[in-house]
């Protein structure tokens, strides 16, 4: 891709996160960024020395030390931006940090936008759109999944895919209008035959490729699951126990202390995102119908469902009945048996004809195990090969995918009624077109606002 962009200007933004920490980095990235803090800095002169070096020095505003600091220098085009980049690394106070960005701003830079670093590294050619994209999935991704996913689209391998579509497209589209040119003659350069098997087979191609979102959804946004039963069955402290287990593992490791996402757990790189259970607590007051309507909707939007039942209560028959009740759309449901710490051994024996049932004691955390692992199971991605598949997270490239299909569609019906070149070509490129959009040959501005506003600034 060649992409001729020039800004004039040199941006500047806090590259690490606002508040104490040992570092802060201060990124800018322009035409002039070496100038303007070769102008506030004491030490070598950083327009003489070479990229990838780093070099100490002092950060003054007229002779004041404002910090003693580390920069680090990329001269273009060797840099994330491709442009001369610039990293001020000081201490880690958001004083000093807003201090030194005054005075750059003082010397000449503006505050970077919202993803402008990236949107110039995308703008100049370091990766295409659909990487950039993966650099804030990357940056966001919190399980080995989402992560593994975000890398690999980071670093080409959906775009390949795209592009690959694209390559064989366009050479069909330069035979058919190669036809045209020849105009009255009525040749056909472009085998319809073998164009419709193209077709045919690029098809098959989007369709896996869109049937990967259903996936790739939810390795980004976790699994919606709910948590099932009558009142006192142990709902709440199932979850609790779930998620204390995962709070713990996560302050287990010395300096990983991060927000606590309240409703979120990680089994073996899978993330579970507990719907509104709260809403669902609810459900369980004495309107039972309002009560039962509410837990089927909570159902409809939930991809897994753990049903949770008090085995002191109730018999196996009736668990049977409420489950065929339940769950007649047959999503993957996980059968849990609680209160184990309170049954005889006949009684855990009486639910053995109950399909894949676990048994656990949630106060006791006793077989938690057994549950993440049918958890895991049922989600079923351990038949996934991330490594080989490609695998779509994106919204935005879902859309596109479509639109590249139904064009297809067109093209296919304009080729079985016969149609002529240049209206089989137009749709052809409306294909290509849309191909295009998932990386980047076909831009907008307001394309690019929409994607790059969404990452945070500095990045
Ligand atoms: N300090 C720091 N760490 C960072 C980044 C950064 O910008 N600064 N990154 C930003 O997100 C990521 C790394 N990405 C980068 C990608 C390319 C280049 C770069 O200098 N590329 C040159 C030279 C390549 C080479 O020497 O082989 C180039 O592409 O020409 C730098 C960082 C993660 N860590
Ligand atoms: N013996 C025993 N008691 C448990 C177990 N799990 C939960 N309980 C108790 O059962 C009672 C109800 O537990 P909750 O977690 O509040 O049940 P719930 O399903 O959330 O109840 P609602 O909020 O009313 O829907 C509490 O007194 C718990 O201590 C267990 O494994 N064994």
């Amino acid at each position: 891709m060649t992409n001729h962009f020039h800004t004039n200007d040199t941006i500047v933004a806090v590259a690490t996160a606002p508040g104490v920490g040992a570092i802060a980095v201060i990124r800018l990235s322009g035409p002039e960024a070496i100038n303007i803090t070769n102008s506030v800095f004491k030490g070598k002169d950083l327009a003489s020395q070479a990229s990838h070096t780093i070099h100490f020095g002092t950060i003054r505003d007229e002779g004041k030390v404002l910090d003693e600091v580390l920069v680090s220098l990329f001269v273009a085009p060797h840099s994330y931006t491709k442009e001369n980049v610039v990293e001020i690394s000081c201490h880690g106070s958001d004083f000093i940090v807003q201090q030194i960005v005054k005075l750059l701003l003082q010397k000449g830079a503006r505050l970077a936008n919202a993803g402008e670093f990236t949107k110039r590294a995308f703008l100049n050619g370091q990766f295409d759109l659909a990487q950039a994209e993966a650099v804030a999935d990357l940056i966001s991704s919190d399980s080995a999944l989402s992560h593994e996913v975000a890398m690999k689209q980071m670093r080409g391998g959906f775009s390949q895919e795209i592009k690959r579509l694209r390559a064989e497209l366009v050479h069909f589209a330069s035979m058919i209008e190669l036809e045209l040119d020849f105009g009255e003659e009525d040749v056909e350069f472009a085998d319809r035959d073998q164009l419709r098997t193209l077709i045919g087979n690029i098809q098959s191609i989007i369709r896996e490729l869109l049937k990967s979102f259903e996936l790739g959804n939810v390795i980004k946004n976790g699994v919606p699951t709910v948590i099932v039963g009558k009142p006192n069955a142990g709902k709440s402290t199932l979850l609790n126990k779930l998620l204390n287990e995962e709070k713990a593992i996560v302050s287990d490791v010395p300096g990983t202390t991060r927000d606590f996402i309240e409703d979120e757990i990680n089994m073996e790189g899978i993330t579970f995102r507990f719907i509104d259970t709260a809403g669902l607590r609810e459900t369980t007051d004495k309107v039972e119908a309002i009560g039962v309507e509410r837990t089927m909707q909570k159902l409809s939007q939930s991809s897994l469902i753990i049903y949770l039942f008090d085995i002191t209560e109730v018999t196996a028959a009736e668990v049977q009945a409420e489950l065929d009740r339940l769950n007649p759309q047959k999503l993957p449901l996980v059968a849990v048996a609680n209160k184990i710490d309170q049954a005889s051994a006949a009684k855990l024996d009486a639910f053995a004809s109950i399909d894949g049932l676990v048994q656990i004691s949630a106060a006791e955390g006793a077989n938690l195990d057994a549950l993440k692992q049918a958890l895991v199971e049922k989600v079923n991605l351990g038949k996934l090969n991330t490594q080989s598949q490609t695998i779509v997270t994106n919204l935005r490239h879902v859309d596109s995918l479509n639109k590249t299909y139904s064009a297809l569609d067109d093209v296919l019906n304009g080729i079985g009624l016969g149609m002529s070149g240049d209206l089989v070509a137009a749709d052809i490129r409306r294909a290509l077109y849309s191909l295009g959009e998932i990386t980047g040959e076909i831009t907008t501005d307001d394309l690019l606002d929409n994607i790059f506003t969404k990452f945070c600034i500095g990045k």
